[in-house]
């Protein structure tokens, strides 16, 4: 699904002064050093201008004292399809978490679908329609395939039938071990039960994070068809990947992330041809 993209090449985050040297101190020319690479990498993010379901603004986050996130800019319109690709350690497991307010929040502003949702917890947040998948112990595993699946629905006064029917008939798979312990079920499984206990809530957005990571390959095709289905139903997606080709050659938008900054951001076919990208990003 394309989002009714007006991006303008405008910079969107202020390069900021170059780092001078003011001394000899070795810890300081080193953060220095760090400000200046930081800057210099965000002077090549464009802002996307969509109407947001999503959007972040310059948003600083980490864990405790740690802050990992530096000035971080996102957008997701309604029913669009958006990843965020980068290195390992570039913080876009955190940009996902402190959405869903699992992080510290040091500064910037978060806007879900008209709300504020900065500084929030979980439980508020899930209110607004913000459904998140980590990537790990994402299901109980103590629990059966059904039971994971109603608890994806506790905060709702009145069980949705219509929707469990919804995510069965999405997952196949499930309707037939519905039985089972899901700590038992195959990495596949298990994922496609992440991901159908988020559904339960039938999210505006659809946060994923690393959906294919530990599949066998045939499996991860499969994966991403589902995601794509989830998508073109109308839910939108934002999601991280290491598998990052297979990802921008899917999405609608992607983003760059370096060192807990913004370094790209375009449709994902263009960052998928773009030289720079390929070679620093994608493995040539
Ligand atoms: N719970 C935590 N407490 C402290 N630091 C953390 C925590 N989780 C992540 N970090 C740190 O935050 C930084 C960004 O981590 P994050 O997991 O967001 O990166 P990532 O881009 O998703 O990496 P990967 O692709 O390897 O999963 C890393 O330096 C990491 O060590």
């Amino acid at each position: 699904m394309s989002a009714d993209s007006d991006a303008d090449g405008e910079s969107s985050v202020e390069s900021g002064a170059a780092a001078e040297t003011l001394g000899d101190d070795p810890d300081q020319q080193a953060a220095e050093r760090e400000t200046a690479e930081r800057a210099s990498a965000s002077t090549e993010t464009t802002r996307h201008d969509a109407d947001g379901l999503l959007a972040v603004r310059d948003l600083d986050a980490g864990y405790g004292d740690l802050q990992v996130l530096d000035a971080i800019d996102l957008d997701v319109a309604d029913g669009e399809y958006v990843v965020i690709v980068g290195p390992n350690g570039a913080g876009k497991s955190t940009v996902m978490k402190s959405v869903f307010g699992l992080t510290t929040f040091m500064g910037g502003s978060i806007d879900f679908d008209g709300n504020d949702i900065a500084g929030k917890n979980p439980e508020d947040i899930i209110h607004h329609g913000l459904g998140y998948v980590p990537q790990n112990e994402n299901v109980f595993a103590g629990l059966s395939v059904r039971e994971n699946l109603e608890m994806g629905a506790y905060i709702l006064d009145e069980f949705p039938d219509e929707r469990l029917d919804e995510v069965f008939d999405r997952f196949p798979i499930l309707r037939e071990r519905q039985g089972q312990k899901a700590g038992t079920l195959s990495g596949g499984q298990r994922q496609m039960l992440a991901m159908g206990r988020a559904l339960m809530l039938d999210p505006k957005l659809l946060m994923l994070d690393e959906p294919s990571a530990g599949l066998a390959p045939d499996l991860v095709d499969e994966m991403f068809d589902r995601i794509d289905d989830i998508n073109e139903s109308g839910t939108a997606v934002l999601m991280v990947e290491q598998n990052a080709k297979e990802a921008l050659r899917r999405c609608d938008r992607g983003y760059v992330l370096v060192n807990g900054g913004n370094r790209f951001e375009d449709d994902g076919d263009v960052l998928l041809n773009d030289e720079e990208v390929r070679q620093e990003f994608l493995g040539g």
